[in-house]
């Protein structure tokens, strides 16, 4: 209607529209559509082949079709750990929570193993929480540390997790990790160990602070989902791209952020999540809850962990309807709609008392909502 209206009221007013957020925001949406058409025909015509990837015209992501498609049945044949082992890096003396929430909701979306990489202080703590969780206490903080111990201590730090690393199907690097110089300065080392294994990685939390500050760990690594609150996004938009975030044109941001990381995918979480790999752009808008209590970042980061595995093992397996997507925007697609509809049920039953525990307990259940085990 408005570019109607431009149109109809002569030069001047299309003048205006051309400068309008509006309108750039048209060109952005019809670039998008488009982004694949001329260059790129067979790609496109791949990219259209299987599920739909949105609704509609829009760029709202059809995650519950996503869900369907890389959720693995529940098979008799199957043996432990084929459904996902995740590792949480994180955990230390100021947050047990994080970490916890992280590694229990990767169990409950329905992972078999969950292990958690802490400081020893943390360890304890989060074994308390959970007997379920295999809780490794190999994290080390300055303070306990000689400056001359540090190299060894370094060296047996990333031997202990380097024993595992193989077997993990994700890392999730950052919930409650703090921000301990020594223990970055590790944590560094165990996201280059990752990268060499080809071991897919979910950072969060201080992970965030990390690769801020060295871009270079996660740049051109297309297994890594970046998953920033607003805090978190601006720090990495002043960082990478050197201006303010924008909100008038939050989705060109969002992608050219992708974009300059190497194809890293980015969840940028808020009111709706904005997920890009650098190449489109996705939102996820399913109603959540209006109760911001902290963790629920926690659990979507353990959440993106597992469905990016089961994305993985799905293209592997050659489901034709995902065969030629980004298993990172998969995952990340389908973490944040159950992250949000499990909230929303937890709200309706809690309201004001909804606390992260309480959502999720409701993950099982929104999951078995879209996908029914039978
Ligand atoms: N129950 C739990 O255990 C939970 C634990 N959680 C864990 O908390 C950690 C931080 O995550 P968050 O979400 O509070 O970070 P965010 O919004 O950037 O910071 C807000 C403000 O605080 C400040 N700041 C933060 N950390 C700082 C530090 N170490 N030292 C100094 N300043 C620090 C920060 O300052 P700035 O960096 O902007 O200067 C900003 O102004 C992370 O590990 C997360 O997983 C959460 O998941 C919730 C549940
Ligand atoms: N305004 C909002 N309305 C609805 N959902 C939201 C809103 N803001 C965030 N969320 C949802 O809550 C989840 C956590 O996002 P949030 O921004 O709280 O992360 P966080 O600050 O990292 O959390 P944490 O406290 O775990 O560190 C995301 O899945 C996001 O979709
Ligand atoms: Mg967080």
């Amino acid at each position: 209607m408005l570019i109607k209206h431009g149109i109809n009221s002569g030069f001047g007013a299309i003048y205006m529209l051309a400068s309008s957020p509006v309108l750039r925001r048209q060109q952005f949406l019809i670039r998008c559509l488009g982004d694949y058409s001329d260059q790129n025909t067979n790609t496109h015509q791949k990219r259209m082949q299987g599920i739909k990837f949105t609704s509609g015209a829009s760029l709202e992501a059809d995650a519950e079709n996503v869900l369907r498609a890389i959720t693995p049945t529940l098979d008799p044949n199957r043996h432990k750990g084929q459904a996902g082992k995740i590792a949480v890096i994180g955990g230390c003396r100021e947050y047990t929570g994080a970490p916890y929430f992280a590694a229990i909701s990767a169990l409950k979306i329905g992972a078999d193993l969950s292990h958690v990489f802490c400081t020893k202080d943390a360890a304890a703590v989060i074994k308390s929480y959970s007997p379920e969780l295999i809780v490794h206490p190999v994290l080390e903080e300055s303070y306990g540390v000689r400056d001359d111990e540090k190299r060894i201590i370094s060296g047996k730090v990333l031997a202990e997790v380097a024993k595992w690393m193989e077997r993990f199907d994700c890392l999730v690097i950052g919930p409650g990790l703090g921000r301990d110089p020594f223990l970055l300065d590790c944590v560094s080392k165990i996201i280059k160990l990752a990268r060499q294994s080809n071991v897919p990685i979910v950072i969060d939390g201080d992970g965030l602070f990390l690769v801020t500050n060295s871009l270079d760990l996660i740049s051109g690594y297309p297994l890594a989902v970046l998953t920033p609150n607003v805090n978190e996004y601006k720090r990495l938009v002043q960082k990478v791209l050197s201006c303010e975030v924008n909100d008038e044109e939050a989705h060109e941001q969002l992608l050219s952020l992708a974009k300059r990381i190497g194809g890293v995918t980015m969840l940028r979480k808020g009111k709706s999540d904005f997920i890009s790999d650098g190449e489109t752009v996705k939102s996820v808008s399913i109603y959540g809850s209006p109760r911001r209590c902290g963790g629920q970042g926690d659990i979507l980061s353990g959440s993106v962990a597992v469905f990016l595995s089961w994305a993985r093992h799905a293209i592997r397996d050659g489901d034709s309807s995902i065969s030629s997507k980004n298993p990172a925007m998969l995952g990340s697609i389908a973490g944040s709609a159950l992250m949000r509809k499990a909230a929303s049920l937890a709200f309706d039953n809690k309201k004001r008392s909804t606390l992260t525990t309480d959502i999720i307990e409701y993950l099982g259940r929104s999951l078995e909502d879209i996908c029914p085990v039978r």
